[in-house]
This record gives structure tokens, sequence and C-alpha cells, in this order.
């Protein structure tokens, strides 16, 4: 915790809470996801608890094999999902997820740039690679990690300038001389780089309301380099504490390097929260959410991930690094796959062991199972630890979990006088100090 520092906290509007068999329960309103009315409600209880942001995740390809199961994060765009929630609150941060490997710089300059208009200064990009969807965009195989990096870094430089090629100040709107612009403040990028050639200026003037702040998901090498130049936050995944400062140390001294303060880039991993009155009642909840889910995809990920094949394992097999290849190999995602063969390093867990840890079933989050009390103490730990900076709220198994976490644990945050109880300002780059 930086002295002075108050936590920065987003809630996922993925409907963390349906998934695994949440979705079924008769209260879960699992077929109104695609209606704006079901996230408004969400959404200006989320405004109520004075959170920073809400956080829509996205991907561009649909398995419809995984549908089975559970809704997933497949559904509206999430670009369009936050241009309603921005009419039906006034305060709370909107950060949209675009991908940078299967988008154009234009587009995405575009539209976030008119949600920031609609919501007056709320919108936030979560910028990601991606992890799937090559076949939707004519490319038969998905690029590998760093030319999508490579890509990223040349798009996010379009989009910022995009984002300054029609100044606010160019709309002088001069009744009497009949000027509205002056045309000479509006200039073209003329951009041309490996990936993009961009003319501009961008056909819609930047908002008056100040900057759109970034996020970042991705924290291999070449990710967190990223995160340090470009990013005013990083979506972690981070299962442990130890996990969450070697991330924060390391952000925050690339972030140094790269020229900036060393609080310029915020670490917020998800944290995936089982909550219930009591602890009893919470692990119920998650072996309850977590009955039934699909084992195979679990080993598919480890095969993927590792290179390793648990499938014709015993349960209580010792999983240890003598069993991973040791080969360098491309894997969808870097930063999982670490954090899954760290797990095995420092572990040997069994097989069953494993096959529950949040680095297979839950994206490697931070996960509490347990009362809101439990999460209060967890979240001060880490946060007084330098472990994270905030985080992104993901509840799980319910929707009462999500009434606990707004209803209990963030006014306990309050309380403890590491949250706001009031907002102090109307955007989101307020909200996180950048304003
Ligand atoms: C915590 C976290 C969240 C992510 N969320 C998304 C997402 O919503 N959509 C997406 O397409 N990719 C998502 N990604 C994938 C990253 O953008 C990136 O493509 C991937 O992690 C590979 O980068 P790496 O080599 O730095 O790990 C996420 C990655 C992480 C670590």
């Amino acid at each position: 915790m930086m002295s002075g520092q108050s936590l920065c906290i987003g809630l996922s509007l993925a409907t963390t809470w349906l998934t695994g068999n949440g979705w079924r329960r008769p209260d879960s309103r699992v077929e109104q996801i695609c209606l704006s009315d079901f996230y408004v409600d969400i959404a200006r209880r989320a405004e109520a608890a004075k959170l920073d942001f809400l956080f829509r995740p996205d991907s561009l390809f649909l398995d419809p094999t995984m549908l089975n199961q559970s809704p997933g994060i497949s559904g509206l765009d999430p670009t369009l999902l936050l241009s309603a929630l921005s009419r039906e609150t006034s305060h709370i941060g909107l950060v949209t997820t675009a991908s940078t490997t299967f988008n154009h710089p234009y587009h995405v300059a575009r539209s976030i740039q008119s949600l920031h208009w609609l919501s007056k200064g709320r919108a936030g990009w979560n910028v990601v690679t991606a992890l799937d969807g090559n076949e939707n965009f004519g490319v038969d195989i998905m690029p590998d990690a760093d030319s999508r990096y490579d890509r990223a870094a040349e798009f996010t430089e379009v989009v910022f300038r995009l984002w300054q090629s029609y100044p606010p100040e160019a709309r002088v709107v001069d009744r009497q001389a009949g000027c509205y612009v002056e045309t000479g403040r509006i200039r073209p990028i003329d951009h041309r780089g490996p990936f993009f050639s961009v003319k501009g200026p961008l056909n819609i003037p930047a908002s008056d309301y100040g900057r759109i702040p970034i996020l970042q998901a991705g924290a291999s090498e070449r990710g967190r380099d990223f995160a340090a130049r470009i990013a005013d936050a990083i979506f972690a995944a981070t299962p442990d504490m130890e996990a969450g400062r070697e991330l924060t140390d390391d952000i925050r001294s690339r972030a140094r390097q790269a020229g900036r303060g060393p609080g310029a880039v915020k670490v917020l991993p998800g944290l995936s929260l089982f909550l219930a009155p009591t602890r009893q009642e919470a692990d119920a909840l998650f072996e309850e959410t977590q009955r039934g889910r699909d084992i195979a995809r679990k080993h598919a990920f480890i095969r993927e991930a590792l290179g390793l094949d648990v499938s014709g394992m015993s349960e209580d097999r010792r999983i240890t690094t003598d069993l991973l290849p040791t080969m360098e190999r491309p894997v969808r995602s870097r930063t999982h796959a670490r954090l899954l063969r760290r797990l095995i390093e420092r572990e040997s867990p069994t097989l069953s062991q494993l096959l529950k840890r949040p680095e297979v079933s839950g994206s490697a989050h931070w996960q509490v199972v347990g009362t809101p009390a439990d999460a209060i103490d967890s979240i001060m730990e880490w946060f007084e630890a330098g472990a994270a900076d905030g985080f992104v709220a993901l509840p799980g198994g319910s929707e009462d979990c999500l009434n606990l976490f707004l209803e209990e644990v963030v006014p306990g945050l309050v309380e403890r006088g590491v949250f706001r109880s009031e907002y102090s300002g109307p955007t989101f780059a307020h909200h996180l100090q950048l304003a």
C-alpha cells in the first residue's frame, strides 16, 4: 500500500456468479443476460457502493461445447452494453474490452471515444491481445503472443494519436462568425506502420471530459513491459499474495524504467468471491458451484498450458516438475501457463488438489471462500502487503454473493478507511487520480 492511497475497486459484469452451476438456480435470471435491464440494476447498485468501475471482458469467438455447462462470457458487445448503462448511471467508470488482434484501431478509437462522450468522461479501455477467434477474421493460425504484442503496440499508438487528432479546443463554435471548428487544429496522423496505414483525423472530437484510462491484461514479460508503457492499471491473475507482490513490485520498477511514476500503473487482480453468512455455507456454495464441472476441459487446459497429459493419471498422483516437458512451446496464454508451472514447482500437488486450484479452475485468480469478514481481512492483508492496489470483484456461485459483496464487503472496507464513502469527482480518470 502506498501511503494515503485507497483501494481501486471494479466489478466484473461477466456474470461470474452464473458460471459453474450458478445459472441453474431458479432465481439466477439467466434468461435475461442479453437484456440491458439485467445489468442496469447491478450497475446502479455498484454505483451506490461508490465502486470505481464496471468491467466487461470480452472474446470474439464462440465455443458451443462450453455452453453446454454455463453461459460463459460470450454475449452482448461490451461497448454497446456499457453505452446503455451510461444513461442509467452518473459516476461509475465503464471499462470496455477491445482486442488489438482482430479489430481496427480507427473503429476502436471511435467507439471508445463515443462511449466517453455518452458517459460524460467515464469510459475505460481494457486492451487485450486475445486468446482465440482467428478463424472468424480470415486468419488461419493464431498469431503468436509476441507478434500480437507488436501489433498491440502499434494499434494503441494509432488510437492515442487519433484521439489527439481532433482536439476539443478545435471546436470554437463561434455562431457569430459562422465558424464551428478551427480546421487548422484538426490534423491527420498520416500513420504508416507494419500493421496499419491510417490517415486520420478521427471523425469524432476528443471529449473535454479528460483522458480515457487504459487497462491491460496479460502478464508475460512482453505483457508487463507493454502495461508499464501504456496502461493506467493492469487486470491481473495472481492466485496468491506472493504472486501479487511480485507482480506489483515488478510493474512499479518497469514503470519507473519507462519514465513513469512508481504508482502510475495500478495492479488490480481478479478476486473470485464465494461468500455466505457462515464459512460452512460458503464452502457448500463453492462445492455446489464446482460440482460436475467438466473434468475433460480441465485436463485439456493442463495439456495445452504445460504439454502434460494427466487424463490417465490417478487423482492421488503427485504432479512434480520432472513430469513437465522442458521445451519452450507456444501456448495460448503465457501468463496462465507460467502460473500453473509455478504452482507445480512450489507445491507438487496431487492431481486431485491441482484440479481444484484457481490456476486450473478459476483463471488463476485470487480466491476467497468464506464470510464477508474473511473477504475484508484478505483484501486488507493484500493491500497492506503491497500485493494489490485494488481488485476486480468476480462474485461466484449466486447473486447472493454479489449482494454480500456490495452490501457488506464494500461498506466494511469503507469502515476500515481504505475505500471512499462518496465520489469526489464525476469521471473515471478522477477516481483513478489521473485527472
Ligand atoms: C487476467 C487476464 C484477463 C484476460 N482477459 C481477456 C479478455 O477478456 N479477452 C481476451 O481476448 N483476452 C484476455 N486475456 C488474454 C490477454 O489479452 C493475452 O492475449 C494473453 O494473456 C497472452 O498474453 P501473455 O503472453 O502476456 O500472457 C486475458 C489475460 C489475462 C492474464
